[in-house]
């Protein structure tokens, strides 16, 4: 039987009804619903970046239990929006990304050392990939990875983002407006309604 990662019980993001949701090891929940209907705030709720009510188990330990860094570096959010704080890229990563990753995000190896200022949103978008990736995190939750991107490189960070979840063994929640790259990803589909985020 596959491995359980994340728990949630009764968890409470302040926006919808109290949710009960277990993501397995290599799993990828889709999560949508219209436009403000609450995705992001669960997403920032479960990273603990937000207040939120009920309880998160990450392979069996209470987030109470776990120092928050360490719960965000486990559970790690991608934003819908990526925050730049330093000059160069590089300053944002705790270690070099692999060759191989940023190939297959179609980045140059010296993506890294360029000014954040002259990236644009879907450089941005891939490089914030590689920097939430590249924390190893156990969770990782997915809020729009593909908005600013092309179909080419849309399909680039799919497979991408698959094959890491299939072989570190991650649980991902991944939130999507779009029913075809939903159709492509997901082993399990959450829809919110009504204030209610219910299997579709
Ligand atoms: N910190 C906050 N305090 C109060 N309300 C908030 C806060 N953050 C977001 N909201 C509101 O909560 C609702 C849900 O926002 P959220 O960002 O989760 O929507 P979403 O489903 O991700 O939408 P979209 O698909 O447009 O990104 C919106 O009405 C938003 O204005």
């Amino acid at each position: 039987m596959a491995t359980e990662v994340l728990r949630l019980n009764q968890f409470d993001c302040g926006i919808l009804k109290p949710l009960d949701l277990v993501i397995h090891e290599r799993e990828c929940v889709c999560l949508s619903g219209a436009s403000g209907s609450g995705k992001s705030r669960l997403l920032r709720a479960i990273a603990d970046l937000d207040p939120h009510g009920g309880e998160a188990v990450l392979r069996g330990h209470a987030q109470s239990a776990i120092p928050a860094p360490q719960w965000r570096r486990r559970v790690a959010l991608l934003p819908a929006e990526s925050q730049w704080w330093a000059e160069t890229v590089g300053e944002h990563l705790p270690k070099a990304p692999a060759a191989a990753d940023l190939r297959a995000l179609d980045l140059p190896a010296e993506a890294t050392s360029w000014n954040v200022a002259r990236l644009s949103s879907g450089e941005k978008q891939r490089l914030a990939l590689l920097r939430v990736v590249s924390l190893s995190p156990e969770v990782l939750l997915l809020d729009e990875p593909t908005a600013n991107l092309d179909s080419d490189n849309a399909a680039r960070v799919e497979r991408w983002l698959l094959r890491l979840v299939r072989e570190q063994r991650l649980a991902a929640l991944w939130v999507s407006h779009d029913p075809a790259q939903i159709e492509r990803v997901a082993d399990a589909r959450l829809r919110i309604r009504e204030g209610e985020a219910q299997w579709s």
